[in-house]
């Protein structure tokens, strides 16, 4: 059974932009997959699409995550609460409650399981602290955990993200350009943190990247939207310079020398040169 199965999901937007097109894919469980593709491809709508945030057009695609239907021709599923206590979504800006200490932005993470009045009374038993507490070790923050969310730097605050996607006991986990602010130091540690999480807990990954080179370093598989659609998908060994031209186009050719991808594998340098050139 797929981790993450959709077939001719279209979206389109009210303004009458066509933000995905027939987009059929099938991701196997523990399988870690990179998202790339030029800005407004649709990399985030996907994402959303995913996780039951958004829906997509009528009579037009459907989506299984853990063989349970997310939505179905533009209807989200009735239990979607109970399906999202299983997709864990990581955002670019963390999403954290910044007043609020790091232990109880990570205890929220067990919501789905938590009665909601004491979720708003931020009132967990202990049980549900130890567990926050060990999630904090494994991303590397637990000093921080009594700190305000507000106080820690971004590489930190996008770990207790992941830390809360592990006390929710996600089997899958969507992550929208979870390094796009970060420095170079810090996404290189999320990205590790992600790859852990993959291989030592089983769990699926899908990752939207703008970073090609990050994107074929950390993922084994890379799906590659253009226009809404699937242009290339298959292992990160097969992406190509011609390829590359091909997703990002005038993107490519626009970007500043030191954002174009470099280094390995040696033929994304060679996309940035020949597009660059
Ligand atoms: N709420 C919305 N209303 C109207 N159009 C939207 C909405 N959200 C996204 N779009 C459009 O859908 C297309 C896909 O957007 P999306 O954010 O998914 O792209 P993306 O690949 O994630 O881009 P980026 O890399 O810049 O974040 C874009 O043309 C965008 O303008």
């Amino acid at each position: 059974m797929s981790s993450i199965k959709i077939d001719g999901l279209s979206k389109t937007f009210g303004s009458g932009r066509r933000a995905l097109q027939s987009v059929s894919l099938s991701i196997q469980p523990g399988e870690m997959v990179g998202l790339i593709g030029a800005s407004g491809s649709g990399k985030s709508t996907l994402l959303r699409h995913i996780a039951g945030l958004a829906t997509g057009d009528r009579d037009a695609g459907i989506i299984h995550v853990d063989g349970r239907v997310v939505q179905r021709d533009g209807r989200i599923a009735r239990d979607i609460r109970r399906q999202r206590a299983s997709i864990g979504f990581v955002f670019q800006q963390f999403n954290l409650v910044e007043r609020l200490p790091v232990l109880t932005n990570v205890c929220v993470g067990g919501l789905a399981r938590t009665p909601l009045w004491r979720s708003l009374a931020s009132w967990f038993t202990r049980e549900e602290r130890e567990a926050a507490l060990h999630a904090l070790a494994r991303v590397g923050i637990q000093e921080q955990a009594y700190q305000r969310a507000s106080t820690l730097s971004g590489g930190q605050q996008q770990r207790a993200a992941i830390a809360r996607v592990l006390i929710q006991g996600a089997k899958t986990l969507l992550a929208d350009e979870p390094i796009a602010s970060l420095d170079p130091e810090s996404a290189r540690r999320v990205m590790e943190l992600l790859r852990e999480v993959n291989e030592s807990d089983g769990m699926t990954v899908v990752v939207s990247l703008h970073q090609v080179e990050m994107a074929t370093r950390y993922c084994p598989r890379i799906v590659a939207l253009k226009e809404g659609c699937v242009l290339f998908d298959g292992p990160s060994e097969a992406v190509t310079a011609s390829l590359l031209a091909d997703v990002y186009g005038s993107e490519l050719e626009l970007a500043p020398a030191a954002a174009r991808p470099r280094r390995t594998p040696l033929r994304l340098a060679t996309a940035a040169a020949v597009v660059g050139s």
